[in-house]
């Protein structure tokens, strides 16, 4: 088995509704995503995908986030754009495309909201 993670990044500004503190107020961070999607089989030049056919993929999904107000998504009407949800609403979306689905696996989704905080989010059981 073969595990691959690329990261990209987006900038985007949040504000988590009820937040009994500073984050209740609007404010913007660097997002950094890692995704990492796993698979056996490699193609003749020895790869499970092009790391560059992978990133293209994950930044279909990322700009729909970049320099957006994510409370405004309809994704986060009910559910706020804490890191966790955002987490969740890429790799559902990466799961969803067929270029992914027909070649490897999405195991993970990494959203780094600072250099010190992330939430790992997953729907296998390691
Ligand atoms: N589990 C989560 N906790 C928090 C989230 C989140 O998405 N998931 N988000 C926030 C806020 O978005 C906030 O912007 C970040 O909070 P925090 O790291 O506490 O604040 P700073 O970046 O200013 O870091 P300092 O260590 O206070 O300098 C809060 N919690
Ligand atoms: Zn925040």
């Amino acid at each position: 088995m073969y595990e691959l993670t690329v990261s990209v990044d987006f900038e985007a500004a949040h504000r988590i509704v009820d937040y009994p503190g500073k984050c209740d107020r609007l404010h913007g961070h660097n997002w950094l995503v890692e995704v990492t999607v796993a698979g056996q089989k490699l193609n003749e030049l020895g790869m499970l995908i092009d790391f560059k056919e992978l990133k293209a993929e994950v930044n279909q999904v990322i700009n729909q986030l970049d320099h957006i107000y994510l409370n405004e998504l309809e994704a986060f009407q009910v559910e706020n754009p804490t890191a966790e949800n955002i987490a969740r609403y890429i790799y559902t979306a990466l799961r969803k495309r067929p270029v992914l689905a027909q070649r490897v696996s999405v195991r993970k989704v990494k959203v780094w909201e600072s250099p010190k905080s992330a939430v790992t989010y997953h729907e296998d059981d390691r």
